[in-house]
């Protein structure tokens, strides 16, 4: 057996002493935000560890810098060593708008069945931030990753496929409510019980594990009934099925029991969350949802504790291990080679993953470091622009505050 390979046995991750971690550094502010992110990472372990324990990063390619070496934007190598070592991270990675590729972040969860999207949302002290109680915002999103209009079914106007699309629908399927059948472009929304099922099962376990008040399902049910609508109806009863839900003051809303512990599960439709998240975002702990809803809400509640400066995820196949830990935000171009951006997306997004490892004790001291350096106001631009009397610094100063703080 490779001892420095994580593996997963009967469900269980078993992290060796000096884990093989592949990295992709990503593009435009990438390069900036992964050297901050290593050094705290590699100091942390160190402090929390000594020599007993190590990451061998490996650095995997994708995006420009992959296109570059290897005249493929997503090499299989890249694939193939993420499924060999389980546990990766990345930086982000340019998306072409209206035509040109598709996404290579969504072609990376899609080509690794990493169907949750877990981003926690909470409120750092002294962060400036647009609300008058931020602290009360203290949510995890689990965002749908593998389906929805992300799965990239969708056919260009005026193409002799759109064309055909749009024979089938009007001529077989009796569609008549195609405005303007000429000029039209189509995309497909797919949303299936397995997908939903899965989703929401992790969110619940979560929400089990960690003690959590409720897990709301959003979703615009309302409109689209047979996609977000079913979303929510499997979502109950899932909850129903396997975990002895029950109604809640008559339903739908429904209660589980565990341990004396009171979950609800309950839902929202996904206009009145977005305004909820900002008048009483204390009533909602562990979120639900599907792809694109899961998109729109991550970067407004990032919004709320501070922007997406500071919003770390996860891309996770809870069956099967594999994962890879990335920031919220993209690639933030204009801001490329500067040294200027915040790295605490990526930073925290490198906690998650030491946590997801069990190196809690590494994690906990990123955790201190980033507290301290936000409580000294020695901060970078995203932040100083809005404080008093802080500090400006640059994106690599920013990770050494961090180290310094620990
Ligand atoms: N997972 C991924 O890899 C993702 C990739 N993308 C891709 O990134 C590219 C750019 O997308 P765009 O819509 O501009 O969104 P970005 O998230 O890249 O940037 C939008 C704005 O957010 C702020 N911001 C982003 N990152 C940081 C940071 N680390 N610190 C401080 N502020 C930050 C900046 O605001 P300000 O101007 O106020 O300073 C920036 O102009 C696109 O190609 C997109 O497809 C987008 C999202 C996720
Ligand atoms: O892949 C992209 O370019 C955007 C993805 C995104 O916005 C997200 O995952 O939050
Ligand atoms: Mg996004």
């Amino acid at each position: 057996m490779n001892e420095s390979k994580i593996s997963l046995i009967n469900g269980k991750l078993h992290v060796p002493n000096n884990p093989v971690i592949p990295f992709i550094e990503g593009d435009g502010i990438g390069p900036d935000i992964w050297k901050a992110t290593k050094l705290v990472i590699d100091t942390a372990v160190n402090k929390a560890y000594g020599d007993y324990r190590r990451i061998k990063w490996q650095e995997v390619y994708a995006g420009e810098k992959a296109f570059e070496k290897t005249g493929e934007w997503l090499p299989e190598a890249t694939i193939n060593s993420i499924k060999k070592y389980l546990v990766a991270i990345k930086g982000p990675l340019t998306t072409p708008i209206g035509g040109g590729m598709r996404s290579l972040n969504v072609a990376l969860r899609q080509q690794l069945d990493l169907y949750a999207c877990v981003r926690p949302v909470k409120w750092y002290a002294g962060v400036p931030t647009p609300v008058k109680h931020p602290e009360r915002v203290d949510m995890v999103i689990f965002r749908e990753n593998t389906e929805d209009i992300y799965a990239g079914i969708e056919w260009l106007d005026g193409t002799p496929e759109v064309k055909k699309v749009m024979d089938f629908l009007t001529n077989e399927m009796g569609v008549t409510a195609i405005r303007f059948p000429e000029t039209t472009s189509i995309g497909i929304k797919p949303v299936s019980k397995e997908g939903t099922e899965r989703l929401v099962r992790a969110a619940i376990l979560y929400a089990l594990e960690n003690k959590k008040d409720s897990v709301t399902l959003v979703h615009k049910g309302n409109i689209m009934k047979f996609t977000e609508g079913k979303f929510k109806e499997w979502g109950y009863q899932l909850a129903k099925d396997e975990f002895s839900a029950h109604d809640y003051e008559g339903g739908p809303w429904q209660v589980i029991d565990k341990d004396g512990h009171q979950l609800i599960i309950k839902d929202v439709i996904a206009d009145a969350f977005l305004q909820q998240i900002i008048l009483r975002p204390e009533q909602y702990d562990i979120i639900a949802t599907l792809n694109l809803n899961g998109d729109y809400i991550s970067d407004a509640l990032a919004a709320i504790v501070g922007g997406i400066g500071i919003a770390p995820g996860a891309n996770i196949n809870y069956k099967t291990g594999v994962s890879i830990f990335e920031a919220t935000h993209g690639t933030a171009p204009k801001y490329k080679d500067l040294d200027k951006v915040n790295p605490s997306s990526e930073i925290l997004s490198g906690v998650m993953m030491l946590e997801y490892l069990g190196w809690q004790e590494a994690a906990d001291f990123i955790v201190k470091g980033l507290k301290g350096a936000i409580k000294n106001k020695t901060v970078t631009y995203d932040f100083e622009r809005l404080m008093t009397d802080a500090t400006l610094l640059k994106c690599s100063e920013f990770g050494k505050a961090i180290v310094k703080n620990m």
